[in-house]
């Protein structure tokens, strides 16, 4: 950092105000040689070798990136009732989302020691793990309690609402909902939560955190990953490269009636704990039954190969496969209508210390893209939660947060902003 910015101006600013200006002045210096420091040769170092995703584009990334192994999903209350503060914040996200993902610090090296750093440190010499932050908005982004908080209450998309209370679900207020939510997710978390720290740091006096939750996956170079249920989880997930897919089922357009949203998606994040001393008591056949598939291979019931599709219309009483296990709830593969509701998945296992009664904390993030909130996720959720014929592993969760967000569309390039169209 020179020393241009004038230091009672920068006192004086609030904390995101500051972190843009100071961001500013550092991606204006971008095309000037840069000063560079053994810190900064060292992330340079690690990132020739790594892979970088790219910040730009019509989409946000973390949607149809591929998984990385780590996540830190982090809810935020907007504390300010200035709507000039809150947009300010949003171009020093923006800002900061593409330093972050390029690999590099916040500030030069070495900060100014008369002030607090602006970039916290920890991930100095660490390669990005091919860091994506994805950021979205609630409902009550555009009104609280039935009041229009920043004047973009008609912006509001059709068919946002807080997450409903679905049957059995015990949320609980503090890990629940919350006005932005940004999800973080990088092979490695250390990164996950330097990006998280930093971003909420220059949200101060605008944002503050609500929630905060990790997420993990088993390292493994290839193939599907596993559950905390020891099932593989993703196998009928659509392909990641399959924009037909995509474009019917994921990114919102122009003509779903928000045309500020295009390029977005909406999300919906639930924290679901596993009774996973319960379920280790259920013979290993039940366990099958329960979820609808081979517990090592993840096959089907009725098949042998992990992406072999099941038959349900030639096992109509559910002798092979439940009619109550998850998998046929889930897409009882009724032609079209299933098709209109699928949804992306892209969840991560939580396992934290042990709950007040000494059980293991842990389970899953479940986290899903989806245009319609109300024909593909809450479609399949009543299902899954319906009093008179649950999903069978319903017996072995409990849904204790999460919320529903709107995707922003995708940053196209720099000198526009994340969320430009919604303030503009
Ligand atoms: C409402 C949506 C869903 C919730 C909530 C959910 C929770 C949940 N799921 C598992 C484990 C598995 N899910 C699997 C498949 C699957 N799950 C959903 C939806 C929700 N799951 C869908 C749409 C599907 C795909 C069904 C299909 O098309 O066949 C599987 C099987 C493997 C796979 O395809 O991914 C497992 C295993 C847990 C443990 C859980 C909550 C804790
Ligand atoms: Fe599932």
């Amino acid at each position: 950092m020179g020393d241009k910015i004038n230091r009672r101006t920068f006192l004086g600013m609030t904390a995101a105000g500051a972190a843009g200006l100071i961001l500013g002045e550092f991606m204006g210096k971008e095309r000037e040689p840069e000063l560079v420091t053994p810190a900064t040769k060292q992330v340079a170092n690690d990132e020739s070798k790594a892979e970088l995703i790219p910040f730009y584009g019509a989409h946000q990334t973390g949607v149809v990136t591929p998984q990385q192994n780590f996540a830190n999903v982090a809810a935020f209350d907007i504390t300010t009732d200035d709507r000039k503060q809150l947009q300010e914040l949003f171009k020093t996200w923006t800002e900061m989302a593409a330093t972050l993902m390029a690999g590099k610090p916040l500030a030069e090296e070495p900060q100014e020691g008369k002030f607090p750093p602006i970039d916290t440190g920890e991930q100095i010499g660490l390669s990005t793990g091919k860091l994506t932050l994805t950021f979205a908005v609630g409902a009550t982004f555009f009104e609280k309690e039935g009041k229009d908080r920043f004047g973009l209450q008609s912006r509001k998309p059709q068919g946002l609402t807080e997450m409903p209370i679905f049957h059995k679900d015990s949320l609980q207020e503090q890990l629940t909902h919350g006005d932005i939510v940004i999800q973080a997710c990088s092979d490695d978390p250390m990164v996950c939560f330097h990006a998280i720290r930093n971003l909420a740091k220059a949200a101060r006096g605008v944002a503050h955190l609500r929630w905060q939750q990790t997420g993990q996956l088993g390292i493994k170079s290839d193939g599907t990953k596993r559950n905390l249920f020891g099932f593989k989880d993703g196998t009928n997930n659509p392909a990641l490269n399959d924009d037909s897919f995509m474009n019917n089922n994921v990114w919102i357009d122009g003509a779903d009636g928000t045309p500020w949203l295009a390029g977005g998606t909406f999300m919906v994040v639930r924290r679901i704990n596993m009774r996973i001393e319960t379920w280790d008591q259920q013979p290993f056949t039940n366990q099958e039954q329960i979820i609808g598939r081979q517990k090592v291979s993840g096959a089907p019931m009725d098949a042998h190969n992990e992406f072999d599709q099941p038959n349900f219309a030639q096992d109509a009483n559910g002798d092979k496969t439940a009619l109550d296990s998850h998998i046929r709830l889930s897409n009882p593969r009724d032609g079209e209508k299933s098709e209109r509701e699928r949804i992306l998945r892209r969840g991560y296992n939580f396992m934290e210390n042990l709950d007040s009664v000494g059980r293991m904390n842990a389970g899953l993030l479940f986290v899903c893209f989806n245009k319609n909130l109300q024909t593909q996720f809450e479609s399949i959720q009543k299902r899954l939660a319906n009093p008179k014929k649950p999903d069978q592993m319903l017996s072995y969760t409990v849904t204790t947060g999460g919320g529903y967000f709107a995707v922003l569309p995708g940053v196209t390039g720099p000198g526009t902003y994340l969320g430009q169209n919604l303030f503009g």
